[in-house]
């Protein structure tokens, strides 16, 4: 299918200014708290992206109201009719995301019962639900594996308990507060992941008149209560796509006003930036990124949970280590399968060598296990057009960065793939004057 092709001649810097709105991974979770509350929701800063889209889908299926605010990126979420919805036609969106997956507490606490269709997200390794499945039945549900997806039950309220996650896993950790924010009683959540989508999703829930807090090593605990109301939230800035975006100037030796992005939840990403050769500079609206010329560094990277490098920092910077001087070494802890996308790199000039062992600072989960989830990249190198097919989201911005980054003409296929989580990308590189176009 042509419309899903993109032809990319590289070798132009990106220059110019573009805007990201709110997170891929906080908006589409706040949407699902406003099923909580017994008063409609304002959801502010809300990107147009496909994962939004779904989940919109999914609320209304569930007798929830969507509708645009005040201002174009405004959602509107009225949850007064969910008792006399008829979800039917659930199946339909099976495979779309990962995020009907917390859709399990506010239903139960809400009709008592929820079905989950299969979920969707990247292929970037096993995903495994287990966490999810286990913290729910501590809450007192039943879980029944149907053809289809999964049938889950709560025979009563369900009530607050003590959960220690095996791993910080971001969505279990926002499993357990859409739960425990309306369980009887109390509930302590250690190990919990802090990521700052996480934060912000609790921030979200406390103006419903949640009681949450936060230890300093990671403890959440949850006073549940009887009732929650709506909220009115400006979701926090995508700090997943501002750090591709850098990435992209840095890789084409150009220059990225990036409007919006914030520098609290990117300091991780701007230290390392910095580290590689890039330079940037901090201002009210927003950050400006670019390469300022000269060679770039080589630098030893291991993805971690946050405050950590975040692991979907990792595929667009890879890109531009291609193009620094020496031997990067890349050791991947979240994912074990997040560095297939290398191997189009290579097909592209790159030398990109991947292992098994866990190169770097520490050993991680996957050591040992015969996942090549280290890799050590050398450069810098030219990097020549090809054929691309795009992965997952974020090797599939990856790829679009190696080909502006490339002499001659990419043909990238499967570009849909990244309106799932990169708000009118086609826009923002014609903003940035980037030449390419549909076949
Ligand atoms: C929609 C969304 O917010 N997606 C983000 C979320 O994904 P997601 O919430 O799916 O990621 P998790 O933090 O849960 O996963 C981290 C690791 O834990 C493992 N795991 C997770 C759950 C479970 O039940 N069992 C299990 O073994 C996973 O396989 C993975 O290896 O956090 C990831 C880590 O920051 C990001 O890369 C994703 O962009
Ligand atoms: C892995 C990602 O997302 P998801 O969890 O939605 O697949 C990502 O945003 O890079």
């Amino acid at each position: 299918m042509t419309d899903d092709i993109l032809l990319v001649h590289g070798g132009t810097p990106l220059d110019g200014e573009i805007r990201v709105r709110g997170a891929k991974n906080l908006v589409p979770k706040a949407m699902v708290a406003a099923l909580l509350g017994s008063e409609p929701s304002r959801l502010r800063n809300v990107p147009d992206i496909r994962d939004v889209r779904v989940v919109r889908g999914l609320l209304q299926l569930h007798g929830t109201t969507v509708t645009t605010g005040d201002e174009p990126d405004e959602l509107v979420l009225d949850p007064s009719h969910v008792e006399s919805a008829n979800v039917a036609d659930i199946d339909a969106h099976a495979g779309s995301s990962r995020i009907p997956i917390l859709f399990c507490g506010p239903l139960l606490h809400r009709l008592g019962h929820a079905f989950i269709p299969g979920l969707g997200g990247c292929d970037i390794g096993g995903r495994p639900v287990d966490f999810h499945f286990d913290v729910l039945r501590q809450f007192g549900a039943t879980i029944e594996k149907r053809a289809d997806g999964q049938y889950l039950e709560a025979p009563q309220r369900l009530r607050g308990t003590k959960i220690r996650l095996p791993y910080p896993s971001v969505g279990s950790t926002e499993q357990v507060l859409l739960t425990a924010v309306l369980a009887e009683g109390s509930t302590e959540l250690s190990n919990a992941a802090v990521e700052p989508e996480i934060e912000d999703l609790i921030c979200v829930l406390q103006k419903m008149g949640a009681i949450i807090s936060m230890d300093t090593d990671r403890t959440i605990r949850i006073t549940g209560v009887d009732k929650l109301g709506g909220y009115t939230h400006s979701a926090l800035p995508d700090r997943l796509e501002a750090a591709s975006w850098a990435s992209a100037a840095l890789a084409t030796e150009g220059q990225v006003f990036v409007r919006g992005a914030s520098q609290r939840e990117m300091m991780t990403f701007l230290n390392t930036f910095r580290k590689v050769g890039g330079a940037f500079e901090v201002l009210d609206e927003g950050i400006r990124f670019w390469h300022p010329g000269g060679p770039l560094k080589s630098i030893a990277l291991e993805t971690d949970v946050h405050p950590g490098f975040q692991t979907d920092w990792q595929q667009p910077l890879v890109v531009a280590l291609t193009q620094a001087t020496g031997l990067s070494i890349v050791h991947e802890t979240v994912y074990e399968s997040r560095l297939g996308f290398t191997s189009a790199l290579n097909q592209m000039g790159a030398h990109i060598q991947l292992y098994r062992e866990c190169l770097g600072g520490s050993a991680c989960r996957f050591g040992q296990r015969n996942f090549l989830h280290s890799a050590v990249v050398s450069g810098p190198t030219k990097l020549q057009g090809s054929d691309l097919i795009i992965p997952d989201l974020r090797g599939g911005f990856s790829y679009l960065i190696a080909a502006l980054a490339a002499q001659g003409t990419s043909r990238v296929h499967g570009i849909d793939l990244i309106n799932r989580g990169y708000e009118n990308f086609m826009n923002k590189l014609a903003e940035l004057g980037a030449k390419a176009e549909r076949p």
